[in-house]
C-alpha cells in the first residue's frame, strides 16, 4: 500500500471514536473460546490481526459470530478444545500467536502456529524457554522463529517465572499455560506490562493472585467483555493534534489503564496538554474521552525508562513528534522496538533522516532533533505504526510525502485513512495492495 500526504500543515478538527483496544480484542476472544457457555463482546477491534485470533479459536472448535452489536462467543471449556486440522495462521500478530501457544502447549492434541514474514522473524524462544520448563514439548525453525510445531502435554507443572524483559506477551502466554498445569504458576516481570490478562481473567471466574499467579486445573465460565477504544490507535491524532496549527480534536472512550498510559505522561512533558473528559469504568476498564489541541512550543524531552513498557506501542508516534518539538528527545531502554513488525527504530530513523530531519540510533533507542520536516518518499516496512507515524508527521511537512509499505495498517486500525479525512487530515491511497515494501 503507498500513501500520498500533501498535508502542508493544515489542521486536525472534530470527534470520533478509535477502534476497539487490539491487545484486549485478542484476550477476549481466547479467554472466551475457553470459557464453558456463550460470552458477548462489545466493541471488538474488527482488524486482521483479530480475525486472525478468531479463526484460530473457530479452528480450535469455538463458535464466534458478529450479531447486532457484538460478537458472540460459544466456547468449548477448558478441557474442550479440539484438534485442528490445518496450520494456525497468525498473520502478522505476535500477540495472538504467543498467547495461543500458552494454550495449545498444554492440550492432549498437536498443532502448529505459522505466520506472515514479519512474524516468522520475531523471536519465540522468550515463549518457548518458560514453556519448555513447564514440561512443553516444541518445535522452532532454526534460528527460534515460527513455525512453532507444538506436540501438546495435557500434564504440564506450575512455575514461578521471571522473564528478563517486560513482555505482556510472555506474561500472557504463561498465565494461559498455568490455568491448565499443576499448582501455581506465577510470572514476576523487571517492570509491570499491560495488564489485561490479569485484570480480565477475573471476569471469567478464574482469580489471579499476588503478585500474578494463576493456579491450574479450574474453569472458566462465559463473561461479557465490553473492550474500550485502544489508546495506542488514539495515539496518532493525540500526536497530530499536538503538532498540527489550529487543531483541536475530541477521542471518545479511549481505555486508560495506567500500564497503557505512557503516552498521556510524554505529551503532558513535550507541552501538550490532554484533556480528560468524563472519566468512566468501562468493564475491567478506566477510559476517558480525550480532548487535545494544538501545543505551541513542544519540547524534546528524556522519555524515562521506566515508562517504556506503558507506552512501547506508542513510540514511532512519540518519535515523529520529536522531528517537530525544539530540542532533542531522547529514548532508550527500548530495545524491544527491534523485534516488533519491523525493527522499529531502524525504520523510523530512516524515515525521518529522508524527510530532513536529525536522529542518531542507538542499540536500545534514538535521538531526534527537532527541526523543519521536507517532503519525500519513506517506507513504513509493512509495519502499522510506523506508516501510520510517517503519515501523521507528513501532515506537517513543507513538501508532498508518499509512505511506501503502509499496507499492514488494516492490523491494527482498517479506518484510518478515513478517520485522518474525517478530521480533515490530508490523505490519499495511491495503490491499496502490497507494493513490495516490507
Ligand atoms: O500483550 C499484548 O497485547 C501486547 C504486548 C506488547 O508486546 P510485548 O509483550 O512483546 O512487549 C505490545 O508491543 C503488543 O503490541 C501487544
Ligand atoms: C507489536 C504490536 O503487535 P504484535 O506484537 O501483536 O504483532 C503492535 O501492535 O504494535
Amino acid at each position: 500500500m503507498k500513501l500520498r500526504i500533501d498535508g502542508r500543515g493544515a489542521p486536525l478538527h472534530g470527534c470520533l471514536t478509535p477502534p476497539g483496544d487490539k491487545s484486549i480484542s485478542h484476550r477476549a476472544l481466547i479467554l472466551a473460546s475457553l470459557a464453558g457457555g456463550r460470552s458477548r463482546i462489545t466493541g471488538l477491534l474488527d482488524s486482521a490481526d483479530v480475525r486472525a485470533t478468531a479463526e484460530a479459536c473457530r479452528q480450535l472448535g469455538a463458535t464466534v459470530r458478529a450479531e447486532d452489536d457484538s460478537v458472540w462467543v460459544e466456547g468449548t471449556g477448558t478441557a474442550g478444545l479440539k484438534p485442528p486440522s490445518a496450520p494456525l495462521d497468525m498473520g502478522n500478530s505476535g500477540t495472538a500467536l504467543r498467547l495461543l501457544a500458552g494454550v495449545l502447549a498444554a492440550q492432549p492434541f498437536a498443532s502448529e502456529l505459522i505466520g506472515d514474514a514479519s512474524l516468522s522473524r520475531r523471536p519465540m524462544r522468550r515463549i518457548v524457554e518458560p514453556l519448555s520448563r513447564m514440561g512443553a514439548h516444541i518445535e522452532t525453525a532454526e534460528g527460534g522463529t515460527a513455525p512453532l510445531r507444538i506436540t501438546g502435554n495435557p500434564k504440564l507443572k506450575g512455575i514461578e517465572y521471571r522473564p528478563a524483559v517486560a513482555s505482556a506477551q510472555i506474561k500472557s502466554c504463561v498465565l494461559l499455560a498455568g490455568l491448565y498445569a499443576s499448582g501455581r504458576t506465577c510470572v514476576i516481570e523487571p517492570q509491570l506490562s499491560r495488564d489485561h490478562t490479569e485484570r480480565m481473567l477475573p471476569l471469567f471466574g478464574t482469580p489471579v493472585e499476588e503478585p500474578c499467579c494463576v493456579t491450574g486445573g479450574g474453569r472458566l465460565r462465559a463473561a461479557d467483555v465490553v473492550v474500550p477504544a485502544d489508546i495506542s490507535s488514539a495515539t496518532f491524532f493525540l500526536v497530530g493534534a499536538a503538532m498540527l496549527e489550529g487543531s483541536d480534536v475530541l477521542l471518545r472512550g479511549v481505555g486508560l489503564t495506567p500500564t497503557r498510559d505512557g503516552i498521556l505522561h510524554v505529551l503532558e512533558r513535550m507541552g501538550a496538554a490532554v484533556e480528560h473528559r468524563e472519566t468512566r469504568r468501562h468493564g475491567t476498564e478506566t477510559v476517558a474521552d480525550l480532548r487535545v489541541a494544538h501545543a505551541a512550543g513542544l519540547r524534546g524531552i528524556d522519555v524515562p525508562e521506566e515508562w517504556i513498557p506503558s507506552l512501547i506501542d506508542e513510540l514511532p508516534a512519540i518519535m515523529a513528534l520529536a522531528a517537530v518539538a525544539e530540542g532533542t528527545t531522547r529514548i532508550r531502554g527500548a530495545a524491544e522496538l527491534r523485534v516488533k513488525e519491523s525493527d522499529r527504530i531502524a525504520v523510523m530513523a530512516r524515515g525521518l533522516e529522508t524527510l530532513g530531519v536529525t536522529v542518531q540510533e542507538f542499540d536500545d533507542g534514538i535521538d531526534i532533533t527537532g527541526g523543519p520536516v521536507t517532503g519525500g518518499t519513506v517506507d513504513g516496512a509493512g509495519d502499522h505504526r510506523c506508516a501510520m507515524s510517517f503519515c501523521m508527521l507528513a501532515q506537517r511537512a513543507s513538501g508532498p510525502v508518499t509512505v511506501t509499505g503502509a499496507h499492514h495498517i488494516d492490523t491494527s486500525y482498517p479506518d484510518f485513512v478515513a478517520h485522518v479525512q474525517a478530521l480533515g487530515g490530508t490523505v490519499e491511497v495511491l495503490l491499496a495492495e502490497a507494493d513490495g515494501h516490507d
